[in-house]
């Protein structure tokens, strides 16, 4: 399969602290991976480095076989690098559609097909951002992402704090984004036995170094790397 993404040596952090060392992976067209890993092992700051809002030392972030690790991250997210970030950064005083709108690039993912994929969000279309909840603002995150037709969606930790019936909601979607719409993602995770089901491939982080990358399917069938690096089971 064509790589859509190649990471190779890279090391990132903030002014002079690095908290990335080595990180090197690849992900095919299609694909999804998941981000695995404790509190504070590097998770957000790789998917930051991805977008390009942290500080890269050294590397090399290759999109569709040209190198982005060096351009601005507005310009990876014209070239097709779509992010949900943790803290979701919705436009509060737009509404759901306006907030769909102000982004939109030209491509498949129209406003109407958000809406198929979000019924919710087509339900409120017309309310704001800061009317929604917790959990339809993600969905909104992730609808605004998609809106601007990305080759590769970043999404940073969606699941958490939401209600166990929003988290099913959401998985649902993610996983006809993933297995029916074969959008390339990578995915931020706490929780292993959420994300794996759902994602081809899987890395762990340890103190800013990928210390396991296997199939997501041998995880979930050995999940041994899941108690070393997690202290969790995989089920
Ligand atoms: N803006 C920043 N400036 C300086 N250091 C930071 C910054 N953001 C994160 N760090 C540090 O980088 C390390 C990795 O943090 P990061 O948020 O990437 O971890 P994480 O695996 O995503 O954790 P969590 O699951 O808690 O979100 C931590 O030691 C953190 O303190």
């Amino acid at each position: 399969m064509a790589d859509l993404l190649s990471v190779e040596n890279l090391s990132a952090g903030y002014g002079r602290a690095v908290v990335l060392s080595d990180v090197a992976f690849r992900l095919g067209e299609g694909e999804a991976l998941a981000v695995l890993g404790r509190n504070g092992v590097g998770k957000t700051t790789l998917l930051d480095t991805l977008v390009g809002v942290t500080r890269r030392f050294t590397g090399s972030i290759a999109l569709g076989g040209r190198e982005v690790g060096t351009l601005a991250p507005e310009t990876r997210a014209g070239l097709g690098v779509g992010w949900v970030p943790q803290e979701r950064n919705i436009f509060r005083s737009l509404s759901v559609q306006e907030n769909l709108t102000a982004v939109a690039r030209p491509g498949p993912w129209t406003l109407d097909r958000v809406f198929r994929l979000f019924p919710r969000l087509k339900e409120r279309r017309q309310q704001s951002g800061a009317s929604l909840s917790g959990g339809e603002q993600q969905m909104l995150a992730i609808g605004r992402a998609l809106a601007t037709n990305p080759r590769l969606l970043l999404l940073d930790e969606p699941t958490e704090g939401l209600a166990p019936i929003i988290v099913q909601e959401l998985l649902a979607a993610l996983t006809r984004l993933l297995r029916e719409e074969k959008l390339a993602a990578i995915i931020v995770e706490q929780h292993a036995q959420k994300i794996l089901p759902i994602t081809d491939r899987a890395l762990i982080l340890e103190r800013g170094r990928i210390v396991h990358q296997s199939d997501s399917a041998a995880l979930l069938a050995d999940p041994m790397p899941l108690e070393r690096f997690l202290g969790v089971t995989g089920r």
